[in-house]
């Protein structure tokens, strides 16, 4: 359902979200640590969305083993390798993965900082190893409060020349965007540009204070935009992205079911909305199903399908250069 004349791009995929279930297995017998199963099928329940859950904070609960079997800086690594490998199966030609390096840390008391390096220097392998163009962008999980959100934005930030962009992930309605502007201040000071997750468990009022208060040029999510016209009209305006992610919003129970998704209704606006994953290991999809399988039962068109295409290139952290070169390599292929 994609056209193979233009790039594929996935602008919202989390790394620390995309753990194989193979690959917890594998981490936690090589250092000894207990899962809640030892064989492929019985762990996936524990690690996988079966149904949906009730909730965002449910979903997200899913994402804990995967993180808690980084033992090491090489656990990290080899994740980090992994999702680009992933990148290569899904045949998506460009992506910014992003990951939350406290979040990556904390279980076995790992530095933020040394987390940084290790994804950086795993992703950077897999690119060149699979030739696919990546980039990273630095998470803040709200969901472990200020404080903890200010270590991993000082570890991303001695890297910020490996970055293209800082994101708030996490529970939105716990932790709301108020509690980080100060944050956001250092990372446009840092010349980084910004996308938060937003209007997902919150209402549009968390989505103009992020695009108002914290400078965010795209929203994660950003369902509940549709409940606010005159948000709506900003948005389009100022060509704000939304990064829908269907599947996502199905399991977390953003959506009831995906005929009443409002990603139909963000292009009908003319808002820039493009087709992402979120967390592919946890839902158990990846980018061809969202375009093949979620976005149709979304209720959107043909047309409308490659118009969520071409804005995930308009709406990359890439330059007018980088863009037209991507675009060149599909035009070459199809
Ligand atoms: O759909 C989502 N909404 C909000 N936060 C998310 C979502 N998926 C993952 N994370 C959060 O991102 C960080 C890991 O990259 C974690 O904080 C995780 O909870
Ligand atoms: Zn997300």
């Amino acid at each position: 359902m994609f056209d193979p004349r233009l790039p594929l791009t996935d602008l919202h995929r989390h790394l620390d979200g995309n753990i194989r279930p193979q690959t917890i297995l594998a981490l936690g017998l090589q250092h000894g640590l207990s899962l809640p199963a030892s064989e492929l099928e019985a762990l996936r329940p524990h690690v996988q969305i079966v149904e949906k859950e009730a909730s965002l904070v449910a979903f997200l609960a899913k994402l804990d083993w995967g993180v808690k079997v980084l033992a090491d800086y090489d656990a990290c690594r080899r994740v980090a390798y992994e999702n680009v490998e992933d990148l290569k199966l899904a045949g998506i030609d460009y992506a910014e993965l992003r990951f939350s390096p406290g979040y990556m840390a904390m279980t076995h008391g790992l530095a933020p900082q040394g987390v940084v390096e290790a994804v950086i220097d795993g992703v950077r392998a897999g690119s060149r190893d699979f030739g696919i163009k990546t980039n990273l962008i630095g998470i803040m999980s709200r969901t472990f409060g200020q404080a903890a959100c200010q270590q991993e934005l000082d570890a991303c930030l001695t890297h910020a020349q490996d970055l293209v962009a800082m994101d708030l992930a996490g529970d939105e309605l716990g932790f709301p965007g108020p509690l980080f502007e100060s944050h956001f201040r250092q990372v446009r000071d840092a010349g980084l540009r910004i996308t938060v997750h937003a209007g997902e468990a919150a209402g549009a009022d968390s989505i103009w204070h992020a695009v108002r208060a914290l400078g965010a040029e795209r929203i994660g999510h950003g369902v509940k935009a549709i409940e606010d016209p005159t948000l709506l009209d900003y948005l389009a305006a100022r060509g704000i992205g939304i990064e829908s992610c269907l599947t996502s919003n199905l399991q977390t129970s953003t959506v009831a079911d995906l005929a009443r998704h409002p990603l139909r209704q963000f292009l009908a606006h003319g808002i820039l909305a493009c087709l992402n994953t979120d967390d592919p290991a946890v839902e158990g999809i990846d980018l061809p199903h969202e375009y093949r399988v979620a976005a149709p039962a979304a209720g959107l068109s043909a047309e409308q399908i490659r118009q969520c295409q071409q804005n995930g290139l308009t709406l990359a952290f890439l330059s007018p250069e980088e863009k037209r070169q991507l675009q060149a390599q599909a035009g070459a292929r199809a």
